[in-house]
């Protein structure tokens, strides 16, 4: 190394030290106040409103020594800020002085990092980025735009990024976010928008790092609204659970949409052919009608004893109370509590007239609370839970021909009909589908609160009424919708993201392509790319920035041995291994395998957007065979592998890969 180069190296140490101290003293005094906040707030609800914001801030202060407080820096050669430098790194850090001595990645000027070309500087004279090492800078690599020097994806440091072998869970992106990423990363807050992206295209990443950018631009607004992650099954949110807390944002809720909505245990299951016509959107409409079946006609005058004196109302005034209600396009719920308010203010009037002036509240709460009027609404418009409805509907065969004439066809009903109808709505077996039906009830019967923002990750496998739930809770907030439409599993995965995003309530939302992939090696998303004109979606096909990475596919005739042979192999190398087999086998192999802390054998069905380093798949035909769209899941499962792919098999291979 150059003298010069030594010289840099070492200023560039020693301010990543000096920051870390700077650091460390910030989140000293977010201690102190901590301690002390109690002792300066004017009431109990002040202190803990502050207590609550410091401990926060104080978390979100955490410094993890294993990585690096800064990964960039930006020189200026023109512009407003000419002749300034910025280091660019996971948060603000400011000296005591308040001089920024670490730039947020996501504040104004950091956008430069990532964009800047020598095409548009952005006033950027040179663009640097740092190699670490647990935590310590060991190099850095410049590109002088004002030179004409840009190194785009041939950036060593992002190669050793995207290369290194994999361990634990994932990590953030953010020194190496790509210009394409970055666009939808910083996209406006009131943008919906989805990314269709192959195997490894980072559209995880970029959902992730979009929550923690919108979170810093508007935090108030969105602390207050909330931000939410959903992801396909708990594996994969374990697997992502600690990006965000790594930016300092610790307060972002990560579910899968079941989590999301039930409202009671799931204990039973479903047919594949019940959960097909209970996922259907032709659902809501049937649930649509049953709940709005029960309001009724009123057929008689009401008449509420108040004392001595006996208030009424006619029959024609009780409907045009119900009528308008109807007409207001409320949620049930709020309709019945409408039509008695309506019904008490009629009271009132009569009260008023013959008394000359207005009975106390206390009189109207008791109006309201009066058994005729209580009788009247459960006669003209009944209390509901969506359980006591499902139940109905779902055991009582006139009521869903009823509902459901002209929507769904004779084995349709028969279908979703319990095959053992249970007594009561309480001792009912309830299936997952069964909680999407009962969400979509009480969206009917209540409002619900709405996200500020929802990223929804492996999106194509959200069904129509799924969809409709998040669309709920999201109906006054953005959308990020990531996904591929080649790796849809469910029976209900989406052929067409416009479909989706109309039942996300949000139609027209852009579709953003992301091609690059920066987890699997070109040879083996040239092998899973065989796979993608049987799958028949209409998506680009990935193209790997990886060219290092192995692939072996081995015909065997004793598995078992084999196996074991190529564990052991694995085991050679760093990082994670998984053996991924169709579910059905998971349990013999591991009957069978020595067992390693760093082998995970995984059944096919929960791989989805996790990665391995070294993935070993076992009998990809049984992983097709094992269910309708077993070629999509076999997709899934090759493209795992971030860098070392071993197929083995005794029974030959599907059609498209051999
Ligand atoms: N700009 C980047 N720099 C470095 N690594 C990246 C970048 N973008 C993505 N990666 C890495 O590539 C891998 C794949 O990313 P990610 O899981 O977000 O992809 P995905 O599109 O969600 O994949 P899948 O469709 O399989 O779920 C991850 O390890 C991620 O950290």
């Amino acid at each position: 190394m150059s003298a010069d180069l030594e010289v840099e190296l070492t200023a560039e140490r020693q301010h990543l030290s000096a920051s870390r101290s700077a650091l460390r003293r910030m989140r000293e005094h977010a201690e102190a106040l901590f301690a002390t906040g109690d002792k300066v707030a004017g009431d109990s609800y002040t202190a803990e409103q502050l207590g609550r914001h410091m401990a926060r801030r104080v978390l979100e202060l955490a410094d993890d020594p294993s990585t690096p407080l800064f990964f960039g820096r930006l020189d200026f050669g023109a512009g407003e800020h000419a002749g300034h430098d910025y280091h660019v790194g996971r948060r603000h850090v400011t000296d005591e002085a308040g001089e920024p001595m670490v730039l947020d990645w996501r504040a104004p000027i950091s956008r430069s990092f990532y964009r800047a070309s020598v095409k548009d500087p952005q006033g950027v004279a040179v663009r640097r980025r740092f190699g670490f090492v647990e935590g310590a800078i060991t190099s850095f690599e410049d590109e002088h735009l004002d030179r004409g020097e840009e190194l785009g994806t041939a950036s060593k440091i992002l190669t050793q990024e995207i290369e290194r072998p994999r361990v634990g869970p994932m990590r953030d992106i953010v020194a190496t976010i790509q210009p394409e990423q970055d666009e939808l990363v910083r996209a406006d807050l009131a943008d919906s928008l989805c990314v269709q992206g192959a195997p490894g295209t980072g559209k995880t990443a970029v959902g992730l790092h979009r929550a923690a950018y919108l979170l810093y631009l508007h935090r108030e607004r969105l602390r207050r609204s909330g931000v939410l992650i959903v992801g396909p099954n708990r594996a994969f949110l374990g697997y992502i659970a600690a990006v965000l807390p790594a930016l300092g944002e610790v307060e972002v809720a990560q579910s899968t949409v079941e989590d999301l909505i039930a409202r009671l245990p799931v204990r039973g299951e479903d047919t594949v052919e019940a959960a097909v016509v209970k996922h259907d959107v032709r659902m809501a409409q049937v649930l649509h009608r049953a709940v709005w079946s029960h309001v009724g006609k009123p057929s008689a005058p009401m008449t509420v004893p108040d004392g001595s004196y006996r208030w009424r109302i006619g029959e024609e005034p009780l409907r045009r109370v119900v009528d308008e209600a109807r007409r207001e396009g409320l949620p049930y719920a709020v309709g019945r509590e409408r039509v008695r308010a309506r019904v008490v203010s009629l009271l009132l009037r009569q009260s008023e007239a013959r008394r000359g002036d207005s009975p106390p509240e206390s009189w109207q709460r008791r109006m309201a609370k009066a058994r005729p009027v209580t009788e009247f609404l459960d006669e003209v418009w009944p209390a509901l839970t969506p359980e006591g409805l499902l139940h109905r509907l779902l055991t009582d065969r006139e009521a869903l021909r009823e509902h459901a004439d002209g929507l769904l066809t004779d084995d349709e009903q028969e279908a979703i009909i319990q095959p053992k109808p249970a007594k009561t709505a309480k001792s009912t077996k309830w299936t997952g589908a069964d909680t999407v039906l009962m969400d979509e009830i009480a969206g009917l019967l209540d409002r619900m609160p709405s996200f500020g923002h929802v990223v929804l990750d492996e999106a194509q496998d959200l069904s129509p009424m799924q969809c409709r739930a998040i669309a709920r809770r999201s109906e006054h907030g953005s959308i990020t919708l990531l996904g591929d439409l080649a790796q849809g599993t469910a029976p209900w995965a989406s052929a067409d993201w416009a479909v989706s995003l109309a039942h996300l309530g949000k139609p027209g939302a852009p579709v953003v392509p992301l091609t690059v992939g920066f987890r699997v090696p070109a040879v083996v998303v040239e092998l899973a790319n065989r796979l993608l004109p049987a799958l028949r979606v209409n998506v680009p096909p990935a193209e790997s920035l990886r060219r290092d990475g192995s692939l072996v596919v081995r015909a065997t005739s004793d598995l078992e041995f084999d196996l074991d042979r190529e564990v052991r192999a694995a085991l050679e190398h760093e990082g994670s291994v998984a053996v991924i087999a169709a579910d059905a086998a998971v349990d013999g192999l591991r009957a069978k395998l020595k067992l390693n802390d760093r082998v995970e054998i995984v059944p096919a069905s929960i791989v989805k957007g996790l990665e391995y380093d070294h993935v070993i798949v076992i009998e990809p035909a049984e992983i097709v065979d094992a269910e309708p769209r077993g070629l999509n899941r076999l997709y899934v499962v090759l493209t795992r592998a971030v860098s070392r792919l071993t197929v083995i098999h005794a029974v030959p291979l599907p059609e498209p890969l051999t």
